[in-house]
């Protein structure tokens, strides 16, 4: 399968710390790949050394010749503030035509809100509009940092549903990092853990009769808990142990994904 994005052995710093290393890892054309991880674990730090927004400390990020990435950052604050209109906010800041940009919000769902105010829409049509600038350079390969994480659960069921319907149809790759059950178990081919290093990762598995799943479901916390198959190739016997919850080989991993602000 075709690579659009490859890092070997990548090292990130941040205020002088390193946050990830050993990172390898590869995004497969048409791939829907997650992220997840406790807070602080460099989910963000990985996502903007991929765009080419953080410097490697060490190691690679190699993108296909002509990758065009689409990417939806994990908090609009102050974007949001900006006196613009949606129309005008699409077209930064690549110009974007008329046609491009209401093809753009049809595709992210989002029809008709090219002359809303930015500052006036809600949380999910927000994530919407910056799905729809995302899309708007007909990306290979979409990235999205948290996009549900201000969306309530209807909200978030329906943002997957569109990034789901944006992939089949638009036939890109996704990359998502998350925080969202719903998200990692049904949405994924793959999910990567994340917490200083890759601590694991393989293809999601729908546990719907487990405990902790039904519950997750049955106190509406939302996305807690996300139970995954995966392999190892290493141990745990390093310093980057932030509480996470480690699997050993070839078993069931309890992989910890904190709500949002744990
Ligand atoms: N601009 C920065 N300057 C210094 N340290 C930073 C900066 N941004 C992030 N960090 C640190 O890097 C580490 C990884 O942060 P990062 O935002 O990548 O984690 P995350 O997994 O995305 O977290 P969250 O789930 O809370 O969004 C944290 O320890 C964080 O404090």
């Amino acid at each position: 399968m075709t690579k659009l994005i490859e890092a070997h052995a990548l090292r990130l710093d941040r205020g002088g710390r390193t946050v990830l290393s050993d990172i390898d890892f590869a995004i497969a054309a048409g791939e829907i790949v997650t992220l997840v991880g406790p807070n602080g674990s460099g989910k963000s730090s990985l996502v903007r050394a991929l765009i080419g927004a953080l410097e490697p400390a060490g190691g690679t990020v190699r993108r296909a010749a002509g990758l065009r990435i689409g990417y939806v950052p994990q908090s609009m604050a102050a974007g949001s503030a900006m006196p613009l209109t949606v129309r005008r906010f699409l077209s930064l800041p690549e110009p974007r035509t008329d046609a491009e940009a209401e093809a753009a919000l049809a595709a992210a769902g989002a029809e008709g809100l090219g002359p809303a105010s930015l500052g006036a829409l809600s949380g999910g049509q927000l994530q919407r509009v910056l799905l729809a600038r995302a899309l708007a350079g007909a990306p290979d390969l979409l990235i999205l940092d948290e996009p549900t994480a201000s969306l309530d659960q209807p909200g978030a069921a329906a943002l997957y549903q569109t990034i789901e319907r944006v992939r089949r149809d638009a036939g890109c790759a996704v990359l998502m990092v998350s925080h969202d059950l719903h998200v990692v178990m049904a949405a994924s081919d793959r999910v990567i853990c994340l917490n200083g290093h890759i601590c694991c990762e393989g293809a999601p598995h729908v546990v719907a009769d487990a405990p902790a799943y039904r519950a997750l479901f049955g106190s509406g916390t939302g996305g807690a808990l996300a139970l995954y198959q995966h392999d190892h190739d290493h141990s745990h016997d390093h310093d980057h142990d932030h509480g996470h919850g480690h699997g050993r080989d070839g078993e069931r991993c309890e992989a910890v994904a904190g709500p949002r602000g744990a």
